[in-house]
């Protein structure tokens, strides 16, 4: 080898590789497993995947588990290119021999050493013995060129000093073992004129060449005794493809009887195969085509091949029987020396040479497209390049100064093809021969199957699996199926071993890949077993949840129907209460409250003036229409409605009122009405004083609300009871109660009611009491002041009547004294008409005085009236204080009603409510009612309080003389007297 001069510079190189490359990352080692794809439902475990999935594939040998493509990849090879670089001085040309024009000279063959030459310098330089250097030579060298060649890739690099041997050894032994194996191989020259191409593949006698070579390696091997080798024949043809001065392309049998030949569908007709069995024989033909092979004589090469020159060696059985023992197909090795590309300008060819010249060039571009065309199919990954025996590739060049242009076209040429791949073919060939093997033994093997599982058919038939059958038993089953299976597969096997080592092997593979076939369906049952045990661990989570979910949703239902049945009778009960509480859209005082003195409750019975809805509304209804349920002492109810503004002025149309009290108190001395709202508060008390009942009414105002004297109709009215509404109630014995509710206009000053005008006709009384229909037991009492100055007082004995009195006109309230108190509570504003007529005096002496101080004086028997001094003192001190015995009544924002029963202890029940009309307020709800506000002044309580300052020195009177005394010249009123009276009574006894 030859390295270039130190001391030339070396021009800039170029280096042309073929790096490496690296396999992309596939998108599958960045996917998510398949545990972040199951997702944990609420309350159920997430589906076992990793443990379902949990058992290992089986591991597959790898020379059984690669599929076809797998397996050619592993076999795939890249074309092995050579490079032989021939010697810069060969040996002296010897003298032409008369043997015949194309009869190449011996001396072709002469050693590059021998001969005595001009050292030249060479344009390529080897780097190692897979790359090379061209270099130009400096006087070459221009602007474009001013760079050297670095072509690597090389199978291997045969420097000039190479010897036929190491060629041999590198680039043919190899080819010649496959072809002794059975393989097809393939050896291609290819390099311009006189480059060494026919010294390379056939040499000289003294240096012969690859085919010789590979003849004597053939036949030393066939001569071997018990050499299965020597079992073989071996065929040798040659041929030729040549152009007859350029005319046209022609193919030559080389053989000593060839004769043309013609190409039919990639088939030489008429070649002819001669066999050769020595070494000999094979020589003597080679050298006959050899002579037949056309050459000329050229400028670049003294003896220059002109045609493409192919050389087929088969190898064959010799007996038939033996195509059993060994691999059925022919192996064929070709040889092939392309004549080599000229330059005009070097050979100096002219005419038919010329044309020969052409068609040689012709001849190697379209060996060089066919590589390149191999090299673009097998980018086409679907269509892989496959080849049926090993190609190789020699490129010989010539290392000369002047030679530059075509080693580098050469190199340029042959450098791609180093990238061409192929599928070895011949080794799937073989792999599908075993995997028909393969298949037929496993067909063997499925029919011993199906004999061995024949009494178990039924068993083994998945189709026919009854899914309720216990799958353990049939998983064990079909193990020792898989058992027996494998168990009768690997005699099989084996039984076939003896046939051949090679068929052994294939058995062996064979079972295996049985094995493995047998690991793998263990795994899928595996696999779904556990599916299957997960699944139904999943189901019954689902169907546990399921029950639960009814089960609760059962209770639920439970839950719902009770609650719909207390909302039915909700509903019932504030359809009742709506029935009874009719008089919504009514202005009325809003809230009643009843009291008792010893413990004073609050109770209210107002009507329901609007709807109500509150749960509270309903249960102070439902307290307030229970009878069985007595109010607890201290309770209040509140019942909010909307209120009427009247002025004092208006009293006349006062709407009747009734109070009806439910009391055991035995003893009740005094009662007060009060009404309150967010404006003033009025109030109404009714004192027992010795026979009489002496009832006042005091109103309080804010001073801004007497200023305004204009009474408001509205849902925030108020019902104010002014001091100079004052009613004279009159008693007459025989016919009644009779209310004349006299106003007698604004006064400053407490105004009490007599009652000394009220009348009651006879017979009304009586069709009262004798009418059931309207109310209430014999023990209750009402009074009824309506705006009509009648007061209608019922009176029952003992029979009760449910439904409320109703009264001929406008708003009514109704008060009530029931029961145990009823002897002692009725009493207090009315009299029984025994007790009338005992009464009747006083009463018709105390109509004279109805100028004076007004009071409402209720005579009771003198065995009911009870007169509590402290209590009605008690009473006044807070109206004197200017307090409000329900402060919180007071500050309601709307109007209310209050009615306060003392000395009563049990429970008083207010069915204002119920002795209301809706139709009743409607005149009293119309703007024409609700007038201007009059203004109040000085409670009734102060009055007393004014009276009440002088009884000490009139209590021990006469009583004829000082009840003819002027009131207002003695500084008292006779509800004073009378009160005071009552008080000596209580007193006295
Ligand atoms: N490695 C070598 N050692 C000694 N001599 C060689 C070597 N290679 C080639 N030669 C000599 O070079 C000359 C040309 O060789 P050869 O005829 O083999 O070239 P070629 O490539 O076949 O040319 P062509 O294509 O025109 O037939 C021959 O005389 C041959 O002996």
């Amino acid at each position: 080898m030859e390295l270039p001069p130190a001391s030339s510079p070396r021009p800039p190189t170029t280096v042309r590789r073929n790096p490496p490359r690296r396999a992309k990352q596939t998108p599958l080692a960045t996917a998510p497993g398949p545990s972040s794809l199951s997702s944990a439902a609420g309350g159920i475990t997430p589906f076992p995947l990793d443990d379902i999935l949990q058992p290992d594939p089986p591991q597959m040998p790898p020379p059984v588990s690669k599929s076809p493509e797998a397996k050619s990849a592993d076999s795939s090879e890249n074309l092995k290119v050579f490079l032989r670089i021939r010697p810069l001085e060969i040996g002296p040309r010897p003298s032409r021999k008369p043997c015949g024009s194309k009869a190449k000279p011996r001396g072709k063959c002469a050693s590059p050493k021998g001969g005595k030459s001009k050292k030249k310098s060479s344009c390529l330089a080897v780097n190692d013995s897979h790359s090379v250097t061209l270099s130009a030579q400096p006087s070459l060298l221009d602007s474009k060129r001013t760079k050297s060649e670095v072509y690597d890739g090389f199978s291997f690099v045969f420097p000039q000093d190479s010897l036929q041997q190491e060629v041999y050894e590198k680039v043919m032994n190899p080819l010649v073992l496959d072809l002794m194996e059975g393989k097809n191989a393939l050896l291609v020259a290819m390099g311009p004129t006189g480059s060494g191409k026919t010294h390379t593949m056939f040499g000289c006698p003294r240096d012969p060449g690859m085919l010789p070579l590979a003849l004597r390696q053939i036949f030393s091997h066939a001569t071997g005794n018990g050499d299965p080798h020597s079992s073989r024949s071996y065929y040798l043809s040659m041929f030729e493809i040549y152009s007859e001065r350029g005319k046209g392309e022609r193919i030559l049998d080389l053989s000593p009887n060839g004769i043309d030949l013609s190409l039919q569908q990639s088939t030489m007709k008429g070649l002819q195969e001669v066999m050769v069995s020595s070494l000999a024989e094979a020589e003597s033909l080679v050298a006959c085509g050899m002579l037949k092979r056309a050459t000329a004589t050229t400028n670049s090469n003294y003896q220059s091949s002109r045609s493409q020159c192919i050389i087929n060696i088969r190898a064959a059985h010799k007996n038939v029987d033996d195509e059993h023992r060994f691999p059925p197909n022919n192996a064929v090795l070709t040889i092939a020396d392309l004549a080599g590309a000229e330059r005009e300008r070097k050979t100096g060819n002219q005419g038919a040479r010329l044309s020969e010249s052409n068609f040689i060039n012709n001849t190697s571009m379209v060996f060089g497209l066919c590589l390149r065309s191999l090299l673009e199919h097998q980018k086409n990954r679907k269509k892989p390049l496959h080849k049926h025996f090993k190609n190789s590739l020699i490129l010989t060049v010539k290392p000369g100064e002047e030679d530059y242009a075509d080693a580098s076209f050469l190199l340029r040429q042959a450098s791609p093809y180093m990238k061409i791949k192929f599928n070895n073919l011949e080794e799937l060939a073989n792999l599908h021969g075993q995997k028909r093997t393969t298949t037929s033994l496993i067909r063997v093997e499925h029919h011993k199957r199906m004999k061995i599982d024949h009494s178990e058919a039924s068993l083994v038939d998945v189709g026919k699996v009854d899914t309720d059958a216990n799958d353990e038993n049939q998983m064990s089953k079909k193990e020792v199926n898989s058992k027996k299976l494998q168990e009768s597969t690997i005699p099989h096997v084996f039984h076939i071993s003896p046939i051949s080592h090679e068929r052994a092997h294939v058995g062996v593979q064979c079972n295996e890949e049985v094995s493995v076939e047998l690991q793998k369906i263990k795994r899928n049952e595996e696999v779904m077993r556990n599916f299957a045990k997960a699944l139904w661990n999943v189901l019954k989570q689902y169907k546990q949840k399921l029950e639960d979910s009814e089960r609760e949703a059962g209770n639920l239902k439970e839950a719902l129907r009770k609650e719909m049945a207390k909302t039915m009778e909700l509903n019932k009960e504030l359809k009742k209460l709506s029935t009874c509480c009719s008089f919504h859209r009514h202005p009325f005082p809003e809230e009643i409250f009843c009291s008792d003195v010893d413990a004073p409750y609050e109770y209210c019975a107002a009507g329901p003036f609007k709807p109500l809805s509150t749960t509270d509304d309903l249960t102070n209804c439902d307290a307030l229409l229970d009878d069985n349920t007595p109010p607890e002492i201290g309770g209040q109810i509140h019942i909010n409605m909307p209120a009427v503004v009247l002025a004092h002025e208006d009293f006349t149309e006062l709407p009747e009122f009734g109070l009806e009290m439910d009391s055991s108190n035995s003893n009740p001395t005094s009662l007060d009405i009060k009404t309150a709202n967010r404006d003033s508060s009025s109030s109404i008390s009714c004192s027992i004083v010795d026979d009489r009942t002496i009832c006042s009414s005091s109103k309080e105002m804010p001073t801004q609300q007497k200023e305004d004297k204009k009474m408001q109709t509205s849902d925030t009215a108020e019902l104010s009871i002014s001091p100079g509404d004052v009613k004279k109630l009159s008693y007459e014995k025989d016919k009644g109660f009779q209310e004349k509710a006299n106003r007698t206009g604004d006064k400053e000053q407490l105004k009490n009611i007599d009652v000394r005008e009220i009348s009651y006709p006879e017979g009304s009384t009586d069709s009262l009491v004798n009418t059931k229909q309207t109310c209430l037991t014999a023990d209750h009492v009402k009074i009824t002041l309506s705006s009509s100055n009648v007061q209608k007082a019922l009176v029952e004995e003992k029979n009760a009547c449910s439904s409320p009195v109703k009264y001929s006109d406008s708003m009514c309230s109704s008060l009530s004294i029931n029961k145990d108190a009823k002897m002692q509570a009725h009493k207090i504003l009315y009299h029984k008409p025994e007790s009338f007529q005992e009464q009747k005096q006083d009463h018709e002496d105390l109509q004279g005085k109805e100028d004076g101080p007004t009071e409402l004086s209720c005579k009771p028997g003198p065995e009911e009236m009870h007169s509590s001094p402290e209590i009605h003192s008690q009473t006044h001190d807070h109206i004197k204080e200017g307090k409000d015995i329900f402060p919180s009544v007071s500050q309601q924002s709307q109007a209310s009603y209050a009615l306060s029963v003392r000395d009563m202890k049990t429970s008083n029940k207010c069915q204002l409510a119920k002795n209301l009309k809706e139709e009743k307020f409607d005149s009293i709800s119309k703007p024409k009612v609700a007038v201007k506000h009059k203004r109040r002044l000085m409670p009734a309580s102060a009055m007393l309080l004014r009276e009440f300052a002088g009884l000490d020195m009139e209590i021990n009177k006469p009583k004829e003389s000082s009840d003819r005394l002027n009131a207002d010249e003695k500084g008292r009123s006779d509800g004073s007297i009378s009160l005071f009276r009552l008080l000596q009574s209580n007193l006295q006894h």
